[in-house]
């Protein structure tokens, strides 16, 4: 039996999940291209490091996104079809939402989940986790409920009955080794260290020396591999390297404290649209990443919101316990998680 830590999602499964996210991120640069985000594809896929911006400054860390599904897309047709043919209860399970459900405002969001081909596997663990993940969030949120004084239910139906998941897939690079006799394992210090050999080019090849330049530029602004934010929607289950202490959270002083790992054990962030409901009751946690290991460090956050078009306000419940006048307005999930992502990439 695999040792837990109460939460029921075996320890086996959250090391492999890192580990196909740490060879993915090892394959080489056009390899990961493959699969890269873009508007077109709602969002969803591979981002290289300094493409994810907080306030105006570039992340240093590469990811993948994805999301809530609205139909079931087939990037593959010829593994789809072998898929269809032996598994076609799996097509019939799975929830499907036409494009348009959503209408102006979700077709940002709409698109394929791009997953890798390599490693194998990649895509039917990464589910198995999600579901788990998903299953898991809607048992911490029914005893959210119960602990603010409502129903178990009250983050259900309407609410977060048809939660609008996303999980983002990160790599981390390491700092470059002082002695330097290790390679660092990451490009950041390269471009660095390259810029002046890169700055005679921008005359030759015009707009995406530009691009890189404006990186460059603003990632020397950075050493946050993810500057300061809250997250947006309900509850955030962070399944982060055992090795490496690298995330930060701001406490009511205004100190930045690490949250180290713990092995087996998710890091639960509250998002902003919990603190909307609770009143303030809980708060979303100011929380930002400094990877200043030289090693190459990953990890997979899993974020559980409320529906996408739902209007979120403070419960009555809450009012209550916090002296009856709402502390916030009402905000509607999917404008806020839009405002968002149009705002955080390059
Ligand atoms: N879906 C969530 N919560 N993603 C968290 C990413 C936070 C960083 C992002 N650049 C930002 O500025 O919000
Ligand atoms: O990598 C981590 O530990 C946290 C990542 C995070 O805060 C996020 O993706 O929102
Ligand atoms: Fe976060």
């Amino acid at each position: 039996m695999d040792e837990q830590k109460g939460h029921g999602i075996p320890d086996s499964l959250l090391k492999e999940v890192k580990e196909l996210t740490r060879k993915f991120f090892a394959l080489p640069y056009e390899e990961k291209i493959k699969i890269k985000m873009s508007p077109a594809k709602g969002y969803r896929g591979y981002q290289r490091i300094g493409e994810n911006i907080t306030k105006g400054v570039p992340d240093i860390h590469e990811a993948i996104d994805v999301g809530f599904t609205t139909h079931r897309c087939f990037q593959y047709p010829i593994i789809s079809a072998l898929h269809m043919l032996d598994q076609h209860t799996w097509l019939v399970c799975y929830k499907e939402l036409k494009p348009g459900d959503y209408g102006d405002l979700g077709k940002t969001m709409e698109g394929c989940n791009q997953w890798p081909l390599d490693p194998p596997k990649f895509m039917d663990t990464m589910e198995d986790y999600i579901n788990q993940c998903t299953n898991l969030s809607r048992k911490i949120m029914r005893g959210i409920a119960l602990a603010l004084g409502g129903s178990p239910y009250e983050f259900e139906g309407d609410r977060a009955g048809n939660a609008f998941w996303v999980t983002r897939i990160i790599g981390y690079p390491g700092k470059p080794c002082e002695n330097g006799h290790d390679k660092p394992t990451n490009d950041v210090g390269w471009y660095r260290t390259n810029s002046i050999l890169v700055l005679p080019l921008y005359f030759i090849t015009g707009y995406i020396v530009i691009d890189l330049l404006s990186f460059l530029f603003m990632s020397s602004l950075s050493n946050k591999s993810s500057g300061p934010h809250t997250d947006y929607g309900l509850l955030t289950l962070v399944n982060q390297d055992d090795d490496i202490t690298a995330l930060q959270v701001r406490n009511h002083s205004g100190e930045w404290i690490s949250a180290p790992p713990i092995p087996g054990a998710f890091v639960c962030n509250i998002g902003d649209m919990l603190k909307i409901y609770s009143n303030g009751l809980y708060e979303s946690t100011l929380h930002q990443v400094i990877n200043n290991s030289t090693k190459f460090r990953v990890s997979v956050a899993y974020f559980y919101e409320t529906n996408f078009d739902t209007a979120v306000e403070p419960l009555d419940i809450c009012k209550q316990k916090t002296g009856s006048a709402k502390k916030f307005e009402r905000a509607v999930y999917g404008e806020h998680l839009v405002s968002k992502v149009l705002t955080n990439f390059v």
